[in-house]
């Protein structure tokens, strides 16, 4: 029952360490950190030129489970986190049945339990049915495990209802999350609206219903001091205003997609619906606000928004293409290749955004390698270059941008309470 990690470069954004050392994992969970432990009794794994993390918590994740196992179910989509160096997933509501009960939290849980790569938590819709018209169980899903609480899949407009929900959420210690996007605003937008939509014909989602919905949400938080959180940050509008909430002292935190981070509408160019999301990909000076934003702890975690949709859901006309794709198995390399090899950003910088920061923010206990925590463990070779094949991935959903680019950095094992579940890129559970 003992396995030690040894001569890896060992990263704890929550200790301050960053060196070289042995990790020993004992029943489970990490024992002791050090200089040439003992190896007695202790499956061996050579670390040399690796990196040792904590495992990444990705704090927004669409497992499609119940009922659009089309798209993904809880064993593929955990398998995907595995293969991405993820150890930890929350899962959002918009599934069928939406998640809006605590009998249906408590079910996913199990099933995740049985059939689960990696720990999943579960986040409760706020309103029922994600209709916008009452709250759902909130409390009930809470006491039953619900780390969180959105309407994620679309924006919820109704004020009174976005204020009550940040009340009663907030009382339970939990934030609300919100995918912000004015409705009216966003009308039948399919792209970021610019230059790039003129061209092409398309309408666009301007970037200004982004800024109302977040500035909205920002005030209701504010006026009744609750935690807000928001989901999949695309405009530079809404990185100062939550930049100026912070400064006042609003209890806000929020998140940006690898996506967001590092491309542009143009890659929807050749109508690809491998890059419809919502909110779109925007233009590069939208692009520029969310690294610099990210970079000053405006935005305080990457989250991968990982939504799988069936091969043929995707695989038409761009104007009809359900919005989303894959993310788990991209989001390091490309974070890697785009934020750390450029110089933009330290390792420790992008473990803290990755791992330290959405645990905080869902208050679960991950995101640090401190003795007697359980063995959640990213281990990443930061020089390897790899191709990105979306045929050979784990998850469902088969599209992406990234599709055919190459990366640099990968993680190249998972491991799990002590266990390992992926081991030289191969999924083992
Ligand atoms: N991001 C997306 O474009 N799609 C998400 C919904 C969401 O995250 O808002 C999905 O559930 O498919
Ligand atoms: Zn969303
Ligand atoms: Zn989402």
């Amino acid at each position: 029952m003992k396995l030690l990690l040894k001569g890896g470069t060992i990263i704890d954004p929550t200790q301050n360490y960053n060196q070289v050392a042995d990790l020993l994992i004992e029943n489970g969970l990490v024992a002791q950190i050090g200089a040439n432990l003992s190896t007695a009794g202790a499956e061996v794994f050579d670390a040399q030129g690796l990196v040792i993390a904590p495992g990444f918590v990705d704090m927004h994740v669409h497992l499609r489970e119940p009922g659009l196992e089309a798209k993904e179910d809880i064993a593929s989509g955990t398998k995907a986190a595995a293969a991405g160096g993820f150890t930890t997933i929350a899962c959002m509501p918009n599934t069928k049945p939406v998640v809006d009960q605590a009998i249906i939290v408590s079910g996913i849980l199990h099933r995740a339990q049985l059939e689960g790569a990696v720990n999943v938590k579960v986040i409760g819709a706020l309103s029922k049915g994600q209709q916008g018209k009452e709250l759902a169980e909130i409390g009930d899903m809470i006491l039953s495990g619900a780390v969180a609480i959105s309407d994620d899949g679309s924006s919820l407009d109704n004020n009174r209802l976005f204020k009550i929900g940040l009340e009663y959420t907030s009382m339970f210690g939990c934030p609300v999350i919100s995918h912000a996007e004015d409705e009216s605003l966003v009308d039948e937008g399919v792209m970021h609206e610019g230059a790039v939509s003129a061209m092409l014909g398309m309408k666009g989602r301007p970037s200004v219903a982004e800024d109302i919905a977040v500035a909205r949400d920002i005030m209701l938080a504010e006026y009744t001091d609750s935690l807000l959180h928001i989901a999949h940050v695309s405009s530079k509008g809404a990185v100062e205003l939550i930049r100026q909430a912070k400064k006042r002292g609003v209890k806000v935190t929020a998140e940006a997609t690898p996506h967001h981070l590092t491309l542009t509408d143009e890659a929807v160019k050749a109508f690809n619906t491998a890059a419809k999301v919502n909110p779109p990909l925007r233009s590069a000076d939208h692009v520029a606000a969310l690294v610099e934003g990210l970079k000053d702890g405006t935005l305080d975690a990457i989250a991968t928004d990982h939504a799988p949709h069936a091969f043929e859901e995707k695989d038409i006309e761009f104007r009809q293409a359900p919005p989303g794709f894959a993310g788990l198995e991209t989001a390091l390399g490309v974070i890697l290749t785009e934020l750390y090899h450029t110089g933009k950003f330290t390792l420790v910088e992008i473990i803290e955004k990755m791992s330290t920061a959405p645990a905080s923010i869902l208050n679960i206990e991950a995101g640090s390698l401190k003795a007697g925590v359980p063995a959640d463990i990213a281990i990443i070779d930061t020089e390897l270059e790899w191709t990105v094949d979306s045929s050979a991935f784990y998850t469902k959903g088969k599209h992406t941008p990234f599709d055919k680019k190459i990366l640099k950095g990968k993680a190249v094992a998972t491991i799990v309470s002590g266990k390992f579940v992926m081991r030289k890129g191969k999924v083992c559970i």
